[in-house]
């Protein structure tokens, strides 16, 4: 049989306008590849329709099946030489499946479930690979030799593999996905990670409701989404789930966030880190910029942002237009260089032309709460400094700069050329698990909207009657929540108990670009412990650098401690005593979990050299007494597993007197005092009222009428594209 073959004239034309395939690291294959992909479709397809379901007569196929073998082969021959055609596959190189051309339909993208395979179906996928791989061995000039057996081998896993795995697809497509097992590498690399489990893995998490279940869903099938929802509609909860999910499908995800607060508290980075920028990088023109994120630490950053599959985005709100649209250009520039050719100009490269560079994007948050710190502070075009001309326009008065005015209007990543491109599904998730309480509710998406509070709704909301006993104060400024909770420590008579946190990390040195990431720095916490040295990349962490407790103490839980007896990250409570504890019998509890874990644990204990260590018993709202363990919080950082690790272990509490809004930003928080007075932006007034659970637990103090009825949340710009995007039903996901 001649494997020649000439192409099949009613898919060469369908080729001739379909665009040209992407290979698996989003480059433009050559028509030639792209043609030899289309074959391998055709006959792939024309084999699972011919065949019956169970394939027991598959020797009539052989033709087919070698055809098939054959396109797979050429098409991995020039997907791998790229743009040569010349190009000779060494005899015994692995092959690929060839990616999906647009006449096949739109299946759903491939779902390799690769480390969650049951045993049995584990066995099938293994079993097919290794076929796979000595039919590879076999050259492909040598084609007609192929086994036959073999090949029908294959065809029978491949179809057991998806009958179990995706029965419902098989009706809905026809067509049989390639089992796809995890190399060694890989599967070494999940056991390890199984070891290493992150603190967020460690936290208890409710299980998911439907709606919140169809975006990760979404996400596993590609796409790129943007969902959102009022405060405690559960976009952090969904976020985690999605990265869970996809990083056991064995993709390369990072979470970001715009800040760092934020960023630890969900296990991620900021966006800054992630890029490899600092803020005075900003100052560079974009070109720059691009250059700079490109060829910096010999590529390496460049190298870890090639291999990103899906970036999630939190608290989307807070990034900035340009900062946005800066993030995509240099991703589709960075991920366009080949990497063995560093100077290959910006034109040339394919993946340029898609958002972020081919990367899977989703982005969460909630554009009725904090908007960006300081927008449009250097011009997007060549980093001047930009001069306000008034209280909502700057301008950039470099004269050799295109770009000219930035209103401030625009401040939104919604309102970027970027975000446009990014062909995002638009998910807006309708059921608050926060807040039970109708009215409340209510009265709380009034506010998100920006519609004004009525005389009677303003007297509700001032004047119900509340619970608010020993709450915490939210206030507006850093200042205010200092003085007040240093007055409150003050009063109480008890001597202190002190808590130095242990920080510490495990580098994979792979991890190249993270190698300056772990700075320890004398932290000066505490003149009795001059050694004690912290993590600079730490420096917002939650869990203080020095915790003082004392009896009577009001304090604040923050983890997620026991669900059930509804201890999370937000409970109140007071200390009521202390527990002593040897040092052995901390660790004794916690033999089960992580190495890094039990190390942080015990660079905790340590620094009581030998003493008792004294566990704070705290009685909370909710009656029920614990006594709080030290926790450690562990970050993942570096594109694969095993991750490079830095953690800080601590005491899971801070002074429950007083906390600023910014840092309540994610929180539930049972009973809270709301001083409005110095509240400067509107969106604060939402945050702030969206972290209590209930009007009872609820409390606004001071001149707070004066921001309810002037600072409304509800920004005209924000309500106006929440109106005009296209939200997609429920039903649509599923
Ligand atoms: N499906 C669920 N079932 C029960 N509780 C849930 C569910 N999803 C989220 N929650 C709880 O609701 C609260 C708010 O969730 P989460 O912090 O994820 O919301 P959010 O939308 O990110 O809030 P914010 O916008 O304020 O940051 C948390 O206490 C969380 O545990």
């Amino acid at each position: 049989m001649s494997r020649k073959r000439e192409a099949d004239p009613d898919i060469a034309n369908e080729q001739h306008e379909a665009p040209l395939l992407l290979d698996p690291w989003g480059r433009e294959l050559t028509p030639e590849a792209s043609r030899m992909a289309g074959e391998w479709w055709a006959v792939r397809q024309h084999i699972d329709l011919i065949s019956d379901e169970k394939l027991s007569d598959l020797g009539s196929e052989a033709e087919l099946l070698l055809e098939a073998a054959y396109f797979r082969r050429e098409y991995t021959r020039l997907a791998a030489g790229w743009r040569r055609r010349d190009h000779v596959l060494q005899p015994n190189a692995r092959t690929y499946e060839p990616p999906m051309p647009k006449f096949v339909g739109s299946l759903p993208p491939h779902p390799p479930v690769v480390p969650a395979l049951a045993p049995a179906l584990y066995e099938v996928a293994r079993t097919y690979q290794q076929l796979q791989k000595s039919l590879d061995r076999v050259r492909c000039d040598e084609g007609p030799n192929w086994p036959i057996s073999d090949l029908i081998q294959i065809e029978r896993l491949r179809r057991e593999y998806h009958y179990q795995q995706y029965p419902r697809l098989w009706n809905q497509c026809g067509f049989c996905w390639e089992p796809r097992v995890p190399d060694a590498d890989l599967i070494q690399a999940v056991e390890n990670e199984a070891l290493q489990e992150s603190g967020q893995k460690l936290e208890e998490r409710p299980p998911l409701c439907p709606e919140q279940e169809a975006v990760v869903k979404l996400a596993e099938q590609g796409e790129n989404i943007f969902y959102t929802g009022s405060a405690g509609c559960g976009k952090s909860t969904v976020l985690h789930e999605i990265r869970r999910r996809l990083r056991a499908q064995g993709k390369v995800v990072q979470v970001v966030a715009p800040t760092g607060i934020v960023a630890l508290a969900i296990g991620g980075t900021t966006t800054f880190s992630f890029m490899g920028w600092t803020p005075d990088n900003l100052k560079k023109p974009l070109k720059e910029l691009c250059g700079m994120t490109a060829f910096k630490a010999n590529g390496e950053t460049a190298k870890d942002l090639r291999e990103v599959d899906t970036l999630i985005i939190d608290e989307i709100s807070m990034v900035e237009n340009t900062f946005f649209e800066r993030m995509d250009r240099v991703l589709r520039f960075v991920r366009g260089l080949n990497e063995n050719d560093k100077k290959v100009p910006l034109k040339t490269v394919d993946p340029a032309d898609l958002p972020f560079g081919g990367i899977q994007l989703i982005v969460t948050g909630d554009f009725c709460q904090l908007p960006p710190v300081d927008p449009f502070k250097h011009c997007f075009g060549c980093g001047f400094e930009l001069e306000k001309i008034d209280a909502d326009t700057k301008t950039c008065h470099n004269r050799n700069c295109s770009e000219d005015l930035f209103m401030l209007e625009d401040q939104y990543a919604f309102s970027s050329q970027a975000w446009r491109t990014c062909n995002f599904k638009y998910v807006h998730l309708k059921t608050i698990h926060r807040q039970q309480d109708g009215m409340f509710r209510a009265l709380l998406e009034k506010c998100r909207a920006g519609v004004p509070f009525s005389e009677d709704e303003i007297q509700i909301l001032m004047n119900h009657e509340s619970n608010t006993q020993d709450a915490l104060r939210l206030l507006p400024t850093r200042w205010e929540v200092k003085q007040k909770n240093e007055a409150a420590f003050k009063r109480l008579q008890d001597t202190p108990k002190s808590y130095l946190c242990h920080d510490g990390f495990y580098w994979n040195k792979k991890h190249v670009r993270l190698r300056d990431k772990f700075r320890m720095s004398p932290s000066g916490a505490d003149p009795n412990h001059p050694h004690h040295r912290t993590l600079d990349e730490l420096k917002d962490h939650r869990f203080e650098v020095h915790l003082q407790l004392k009896k009577g103490m009001a304090v604040l839980l923050l983890v997620n401690l026991d669900l059930g007896a509804g201890l999370c990250n937000g409970s109140q409570g007071v200390i009521v005593d202390f527990e002593c504890v040897r040092s052995r019998n901390l660790m004794s509890k916690i033999h089960e979990k992580p190495k890094a874990y039990k190390r942080a644990i015990g660079g905790f204990a340590d620094s009581f050299e030998g003493e008792d260590i004294p566990l704070p018993v705290v009685r909370f709202k909710n009656g029920v007494q614990r006594t709080i363990p030290p926790e450690c919080q562990i970050n993942e950082l570096g594109n694969f597993a095993p991750y490079s690790l830095m953690w800080r272990a601590q005491i899971p509490l801070m002074a429950g007197y007083a906390l600023t809004i910014h840092k309540a930003q994610g929180m539930t928080l049972e009973r809270v005092i709301i001083d409005l007075d110095r509240a400067f932006q509107a969106e604060q007034v939402y945050v702030a009222l969206s972290r209590a659970k209930t009007l009872e637990g609820l409390k606004l103090v001071g001149r707070s009428t004066t921001a309810l009825e002037g600072l409304l949340a509800g920004n005209p710009v924000v309500r106006r594209f929440m109106e005009e995007t296209k939200w997609m039903e429920f039903e649509d996901i599923e």
